[in-house]
Parts: structure tokens; C-alpha cells; sequence
């Protein structure tokens, strides 16, 4: 049976996805990018950051089935299934980097697509309320979605996603090429998706600004997690500071967040 919430912004209540992920390894071909990585989303934000080619965008494709995976990936304690269109009906939904609309097709027509397994009364509801929830788009209904701005398509991808109604919404780098007052409606956005009672697993590039909307976060290089916890914690810790936020200053000797950094030294040295 296809599980879908009546009220795409207002869930909340019991039934909030709650993601455990266990020795996930993942790549491409013989290529493994991920290996036995641990992470937990549970309800609210939950971000991964990292620098480019870490695996960030590995690691939602794979929780996707859009690549093999080997490893647990639960969903409220049941396995999660490896196709698509079944992680899809289990309540998860992704939204890609690049955001990936129908660019000669209008913003309805995008919602429409995102909804096309539900009933069609349902979808009309559904974007009814993606138009409540991002009134931008309701003015911009007819436009055509390859004509709006980079801000104004990553809602539309948004909301899209959205009419799938999820437990469990992914967002790859939301922020990605947009400027300074759209992030901010972007991550303002995500975080009251989270709110309302979706899980959200967001991989973000802007460190700052991920971790001040955020709940958790884990810190994804060469595949393996380096650091993880509070946003709060993290946005103070020491690798966060140190390789994201411009801090220069030494970790205590001897402590976690040190060896953290000591370890992502050498990952970076054997690389370069
Ligand atoms: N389709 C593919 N085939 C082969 N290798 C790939 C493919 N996609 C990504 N990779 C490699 O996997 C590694 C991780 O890439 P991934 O896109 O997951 O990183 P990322 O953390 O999302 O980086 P970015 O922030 O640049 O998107 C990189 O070394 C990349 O070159």
C-alpha cells in the first residue's frame, strides 16, 4: 500500500522517520566511495557536510537506490528497499543537485509530475498547499520552470519533492549557486519542512549557515565520517572551525576533536 500524509507541512505526531544507517558501503563500478559509514537521521534537520568529492552526494544516491549499496539502511526499524520506486513509496523523497525540473514545463506542470501517483483529487489538494506553503509559486504557477531563477527552481524542486507527501526528505547542497538572501529562504524553508514534522537529511556546502538551522551534523571526507553531533557542538568544534570556518588555531593535544583533525591531515596528505 502507498503510504502518503494528508497534510504535506503539518504532519508531526508519531509516525516521524527516523533513518539508521549501518556499515553503508557505496560507489560506482569497482570504485567504492563510502565505506561501512554509520549515520543517523532522526526527526528534525540532520546535515551532512564535507568537501567536494567526499561523498555527500554519494551517500543520498545510494540511500535512494539510485546505486548498489551493501550495509543497513532502516527506516523506523524496517530495511529500507534498494529500487526507487519503492524507497519512493516508502515515504523518501530526494531532491537532487541541479535540482533536475522539466525546464519547458510550468510550475504546476513540475508539481503535478512530482504527484503522479496520487489519486487525482489528492494532487490537486497537494498543490493547493505546495502554493500555501510557497506563495512565490503560486504567482509564478504558469511560468515556465526553465525561466525562473536559481532561488525560485530550487522551490520548485522543493515543492515537488513535497507532493510525494515524505517521512523523509533529502536535500542535495539546497544552496547551491544561490545568492546570500536566498539561502537563507532555502535553509528557513528546510527547517520548517523539519518542523512540521518531515525528517530532513540535507548535505550542505555552506558550513555556517547549515549548522545555525540544523540539529545534527556529521562531517563527511573521503568517504568516512570524521566528525559528528549537535549543530551547535559541531559549528564550535575544532574541525569545523579549523577546515570550514576559517579558524587557525590548534586543538588541544589529546582530544577528540584533535585527533579528528590530525586524522583529516593525513587523509588530505596521502591525497596530495
Ligand atoms: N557517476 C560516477 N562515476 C564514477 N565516480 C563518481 C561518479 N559520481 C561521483 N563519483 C566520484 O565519487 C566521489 C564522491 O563524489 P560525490 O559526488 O559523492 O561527492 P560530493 O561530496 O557530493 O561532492 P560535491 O560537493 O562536489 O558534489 C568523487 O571522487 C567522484 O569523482
Amino acid at each position: 500500500m502507498m503510504w502518503y500524509r494528508q497534510d504535506p507541512f503539518r504532519l508531526g505526531g508519531a509516525n516521524q522517520a527516523h533513518l539508521k544507517i549501518d556499515n553503508l558501503s557505496a560507489g560506482y563500478g569497482a570504485f567504492l566511495v563510502l565505506r561501512n559509514l554509520t549515520l543517523e537521521a532522526r526527526p528534525g534537520l540532520t546535515v551532512v557536510l564535507g568537501p567536494n568529492g567526499a561523498g555527500k552526494t554519494t551517500l543520498l544516491k545510494a540511500i535512494n537506490g539510485l546505486i548498489p549499496r551493501q550495509g543497513t539502511v532502516l527506516l523506523n526499524g524496517e530495511e529500507l528497499a534498494e529500487k526507487t520506486h519503492e524507497i519512493v513509496q516508502a515515504g523518501v523523497a530526494l531532491v537532487p543537485e541541479g535540482r533536475q525540473l522539466f525546464p519547458q514545463m510550468s510550475v504546476t506542470e513540475n508539481l503535478e509530475l512530482g504527484g503522479w501517483l496520487v489519486p487525482k483529487a489528492e494532487r490537486a489538494r497537494r498543490i493547493e498547499q505546495a502554493f500555501n506553503d510557497f506563495p512565490k509559486l503560486r504567482e509564478r504557477a504558469n511560468q515556465l520552470a526553465g525561466t525562473m531563477s536559481g532561488g525560485e527552481q530550487q522551490m520548485v524542486a522543493v515543492a515537488r519533492a513535497m507532493m510525494c507527501a515524505p517521512r523523509l526528505l533529502m536535500l542535495d547542497e539546497p544552496s547551491l549557486g544561490l545568492a546570500p538572501k536566498m539561502v537563507d529562504e532555502l535553509l528557513g524553508i528546510a527547517r520548517r519542512i523539519a518542523d512540521a514534522g518531515t525528517t530532513v537529511l540535507m548535505v550542505e556546502q555552506n558550513v555556517k549557515k547549515a549548522l545555525a538551522v540544523a540539529d545534527r551534523g556529521y562531517v563527511l571526507e573521503r568517504g568516512a565520517i570524521v566528525a559528528s553531533g549537535p549543530a551547535k557542538l559541531l559549528a564550535r568544534s575544532t574541525v569545523i572551525r579549523e577546515a570550514y570556518l576559517g579558524a587557525d588555531k590548534d586543538p588541544a593535544p589529546g582530544t577528540p576533536t584533535a585527533a579528528a583533525a590530525v586524522a583529516r591531515r593525513k587523509a588530505v596528505a596521502t591525497t596530495a
